[in-house]
């Protein structure tokens, strides 16, 4: 029996029982996209019906993904993919002449239809030339660069859809941009963040799929004419800059096998006609030649590859653990957010900015206050702090940068408390070169101990022995405090102990100081750090 024959009858086997279950078969949404901005979320019973049924489910599967810009003919392409698909073993499954084109739904017009990720909702069973039997998925990608995604929702579906699949087709119009390449270096560097580092390509089959392809002159339609076109397109040359060589470096070290394949228009009845229903007389003889060679190159028996991660093939069952895995990790807050290019490009300028201006208050600080500078007083170190941030944040506000006035004041806001902080480590490294606030604590210890002392002769010539003995007790205290204090100073070991030791010395410190009416003159309480405002008054 050939191949094909098998292939119908397992199909029809298994049609049957889909029938029975889930009446007539249809897309499944398997990627759910919510409207209020909430994200993505996985349809989990949906794909288990899908990947869990018993005739595929320890199968090897081969995934099959369209996706690229929003009405650009992707879910219309993928219901020829279906066609051939249910006709396999027929040279023309194509279909019938006046036959309108269903399954994935398409239309015309120029607002988004596919929304999430869609698969066919069987899988097809296919036998291999090498004898091993695959289960084949179809999957439909909500169109990227939407009025409504985001950045973030654009990369999240591609990445997903890339991940998943076993062969991609990338579906683009007219040309190969540059931008198109940009895109998916941003979209596959998204995908791979998500995945085991290995040293392996982390995803398999791309085809650059180039719709409406209007230079058969320079490089026919077809795979040969994409191949020749993509070589040159992917090509990396010593002349070219670095930022051309990193995406065209980028995009080959992600896929194991890359091909092109030109496709030319289908016609203006299929572009314009909003009464087009798909059939096939509507649509122009080159492309429907174009797409009779197409299909069986990504869907053939022979060309079809089954997914593998990491080296090792998926059965539906693995598929179905690997996809809720990758959904968790987009719907996790770990990964950063992929970001417009203005707004990329306006953070990147006002993080320069906020670098620079914090570089000419560091250097000035460090000339005026620095470790080998001797101590200043903190009043005037306050001062000069001031004067120098009023001049960074100057300095940040003079530098041109994308991102409008909003993006800039937050900016400076975080330049503003990154100064204030640097001024308060300043501050304390300028009080730790004070010669008083360096012998604070030995002399207040020691302090203690003659006062105990004192008090302890006092009382014992009183007669008030328990109050000597107290005293003799906290001047034995006093001591043992002091020669800890000073191993923890010499051997620098024990130094939580060493600080709670200056900290009980400088509380009493204060407070003798403080009703001494010392404040003045001795370094006790920090100057408060004066307003930006007050600064001006002055
Ligand atoms: N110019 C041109 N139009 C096409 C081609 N293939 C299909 N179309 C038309 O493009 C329109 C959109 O087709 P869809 O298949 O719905 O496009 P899509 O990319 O799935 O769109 P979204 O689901 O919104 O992302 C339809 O009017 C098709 O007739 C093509 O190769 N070239
Ligand atoms: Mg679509």
């Amino acid at each position: 029996m050939s191949y094909g024959k098998l292939t119908m009858r397992l199909w029809s086997c298994v049609d049957e029982v889909v029938q029975k279950e889930v009446g007539a078969v249809g897309p499944v949404h398997i990627v759910l996209a919510h409207e209020d901005d909430q994200g993505f979320s996985l349809d989990e019973e949906a794909l288990e019906r899908l990947l869990l049924r018993e005739e595929v489910v320890d199968l090897d599967v081969v995934v099959v993904s369209v996706a690229g810009a929003f009405r650009k003919g992707k879910s219309f392409l993928l219901d020829f993919l279906l066609r051939y698909m249910y006709n396999q073993s027929s040279s023309s499954w194509m279909g019938d002449a006046e036959e309108p084109l269903t399954g994935f739904t398409w239309r015309g017009g120029c607002e988004r239809e596919t929304t999430g990720i869609q698969a066919w909702g069987q899988l097809f069973l296919v036998d291999r030339p090498d004898g091993s039997k695959v289960a084949v998925m179809l999957m439909d990608t909500q169109g990227a660069f939407d009025s409504q995604s985001t950045v973030r929702d654009c990369a999240t579906l591609f990445a997903l859809s890339t991940m998943v699949s076993s062969i991609q087709v990338y579906n683009l119009s007219q040309n190969v941009q540059e931008d198109d390449l940009q895109h998916l270096q941003l979209f596959t560097e998204y995908g791979r963040l998500a995945m085991e580092q290995t040293n392996e390509k982390p995803f398999q089959r791309l085809m650059f799929l180039v719709r409406d392809w209007s230079y058969p002159y320079e490089h026919p339609y077809g795979l040969e004419g994409g191949h020749s076109f993509l070589e040159k397109r992917l090509q990396v040359t010593q002349q070219q800059h670095e930022e051309l060589q990193t995406v065209r470096r980028h995009i080959h070290s992600c896929f194991s096998s890359i091909s092109c394949f030109l496709l030319p228009h289908p016609g203006l009845r299929v572009a314009t006609n909003p009464a087009f229903d798909g059939r096939l007389t509507d649509i122009d003889e080159d492309f429907k030649r174009e797409l009779f060679c197409l299909v069986p190159t990504l869907l053939a028996p022979e060309n079809l590859v089954v997914k593998e991660i990491g080296g090792a093939k998926l059965t539906c069952r693995d598929l179905l653990h690997y996809f809720k895995a990758y959904m968790k990790i987009y719907q996790g807050e770990e990964l950063p957010h992929p970001k417009s290019m203005l707004q990329a490009t306006a953070e990147a300028n006002n993080l320069a900015a906020v670098a620079g201006a914090r570089a000419l208050y560091t250097k000035s600080m460090e000339q005026l206050c620095g470790g080998d500078t001797p101590y200043m007083a903190p009043l005037e170190l306050s001062r000069r702090h001031h004067a120098l941030r009023l001049e960074a944040v100057r300095h940040f506000r003079s530098v041109k940068k994308m991102g409008g006035e909003e993006l800039c004041r937050r900016y400076q806001e975080q330049l503003e408390a990154e100064l204030d902080l640097s001024h308060a480590s300043y501050s304390k490294l300028n009080d730790g070169k004070n010669i008083f606030r360096a012998v604070r604590t030995p002399a207040t210890l020691l302090g203690l101990v003659f006062l105990c002392y004192a008090a302890s002769l006092f009382t014992g010539l009183l007669g008030a022995r328990w109050l000597a003995s107290m005293c003799h007790l906290l001047m034995g205290v006093a001591l043992v405090a002091l020669l800890t204090w000073l191993y923890t100073r010499y051997s620098g070991e024990l130094r939580p102990l060493g600080h709670v030791i200056d900290r009980v010395a400088a509380a009493l410190w204060e407070q003798v100081a403080t009703r001494g009416r010392l404040a003045r003159w001795l370094p006790i309480r920090r100057p408060r750090l004066a307003s930006n405002n007050n600064l001006k008054k002055n």
